[in-house]
């Protein structure tokens, strides 16, 4: 047994990384163990979002926005260019590029607050010790006396499309493809398989996403899915709904899939297939067998309200445990945990989480839909005001989409808010502001806001909950 700490992280993606840099700024000796390598072969902190997530896919998606834009949309700003092309190395390159630098810059961090990394697969054992399993095979053991699991998430693989990331690709080999498939297949069309599904769609494949569920996007607003679904058939995405995979068949060029929907089966040939079909906590080898920490029946740890496993001195965040798969959720619960330890006040509340989907239009939405509002028999008013009416929005030629804002129909608190439109994984940071102070449709109706901004859509759909928008019918 080598060194003791005060703090071991296992996992160093942003639910763990950020836990270890918030435990060395409350002074505690702390270490981070992380088994992800890079291209390079090297360590490469940052996890899943760092790596293969959510900056690499934001990387892919504003490279392959601005080529649509060029090839679709700036005829109507009288500007023309001839002979557009992409060269998908360079697209690919500088988005390794970005990855390295922000993976590098955790290591920076992790550097200047004093945090020990260790590269190798952790294993937590009886009595907060971590067994560290390097590249090599080579183990060492690590002790403290607290220790926060933070492994994150794995993609959910379909027994007869298993992942080869040649042809068959999770959300990792979507990201890396050597050229714009001629035919691209998605299975699932939630937040990867929309996002990464939009990235070759606007290179120029030709995407067929389906999905098993007869409504589109079910998790959102019923109204902000309509709105999306009509914008993402017009960019030529095609979307089957209540379309189950049943048979994947790789050939040597090619895949055969077999699907089912209401009218039986059909036959889909792709050149490739990305299986989005959600993602599971990962805990393979995580646990010895008498750690005492427990998982629920979908494989997470099992946690309390203040993430702590039951277990003296462990904790568990981000994917790996309940709650939604974000990576901002598992930072704040990180920044809780390190609070936690340290004998501070640390808070997470779950009910304000923004989700944000990175498609054109973007979506966007914190708090309860209108569904979830009926379903509880809460009462509610809402207001909403569409992009078309905001001078930003129709100058930019944006002007898609709108902002629904749900209040309490006695108390006026803002209960949910649901975006979809230009700018909006922007525009629902102040929403959230609103919702965390408990805040009501009148408190940000009474707000100053920048005129001509997108952000006048947030202030008009509050004045809308009372039916006195200025610039649209009540
Ligand atoms: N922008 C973001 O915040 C962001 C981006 C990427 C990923 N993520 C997170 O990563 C996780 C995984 O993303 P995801 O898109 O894989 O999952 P998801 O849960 O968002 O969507 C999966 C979809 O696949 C469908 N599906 C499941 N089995 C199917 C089958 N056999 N055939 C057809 N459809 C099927 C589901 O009905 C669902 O609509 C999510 O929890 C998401 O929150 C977030």
């Amino acid at each position: 047994m080598s060194d003791k700490y005060d703090v071991i992280v296992i996992g160093a993606g942003p639910a763990g990384y950020v836990a270890a840099i918030r435990a060395a700024q409350l002074g505690l000796k702390t270490a981070c163990v992380d088994a992800f390598a890079g291209k390079d072969g090297k360590q490469a902190l940052g996890g899943t979002c760092l790596n293969v997530g959510c900056i690499p896919s934001k990387a892919l998606l504003d490279s392959s926005r601005q080529f649509h834009n060029l090839t679709h949309n700036f005829g109507v700003h009288g500007i023309t260019a001839d002979n557009a092309k992409i060269d998908v190395p360079t697209f690919i390159g500088r988005k390794d590029k970005i990855v390295k630098q922000f993976t590098g810059g955790v290591a920076q961090l992790f550097k200047a607050n004093k945090i020990t990394p260790y590269f190798g697969t952790g294993k937590l054992l009886k009595g907060n010790s971590v067994e560290i399993t390097g590249a090599d095979g080579k183990k060492e053991t690590i002790s403290a006396t607290n220790v926060i699991l933070a492994s994150g998430s794995v993609p959910i693989e379909l027994p007869f499309a298993k992942f080869d990331n040649k042809m068959i690709l999770d959300n990792a080999g979507a990201l890396d493809l050597a050229e714009v498939p001629k035919r691209l297949g998605v299975i699932g069309a939630g937040v990867i398989g929309l996002e990464l599904g939009s990235v070759w769609k606007r290179l120029g494949a030709d995407v067929t996403i389906l999905e098993a569920l007869p409504d589109f996007l079910s998790v959102a607003d019923a109204d902000v899915a309509k709105v999306a679904a009509r914008e993402f058939a017009k960019q030529g995405l095609t979307i089957k709904l209540g379309a189950k995979l049943t048979k994947a068949e790789v050939k040597k060029k090619e895949i055969a899939l077999t699907y089912e929907d209401k009218d039986g089966a059909h036959e889909l040939v792709v050149d490739k297939l990305l299986v989005a079909v959600g993602r599971r906590a990962y805990t393979a080898g995580l646990l010895a067998d008498d750690t005492g920490v427990k998982l629920d029946e979908r494989g997470r740890i099992v946690v309390d309200e203040h993430n702590h496993t039951g277990v003296d001195g462990v904790w568990a965040i981000g994917d790996a445990v309940r709650g939604p798969m974000l990576a901002h959720k598992g930072s704040e619960e990180g920044v809780a945990v390190a609070e936690w330890i340290a004998g501070k006040a640390g808070h997470v509340n779950l009910d304000t989480v923004p989700w944000v989907i990175y498609t054109e239009p973007e979506i966007a939405w914190a708090g309860k839909t209108e569904k979830q509002l009926k379903d509880e028999g809460v009462p509610y008013k809402v207001g909403s005001f569409p992009f078309a009416a905001i001078g930003r929005a129709v100058a930019m030629n944006e002007a898609v989409g709108q902002v629904k804002m749900i209040a309490h129909a006695e108390t006026d608190r803002i209960l949910g808010v649901h975006m979809v439109g230009p700018g909006v994984s922007e525009l629902i940071a102040e929403c959230v502001v609103a919702m965390e102070f408990k805040g009501s449709s009148e408190d940000l109706a009474r707000i100053v806001h920048a005129h001509p901004t997108l952000s006048e859509a947030v202030h008009e759909a509050a004045l809308s909950v009372d039916k006195r928008a200025i610039h649209k019918g009540n």
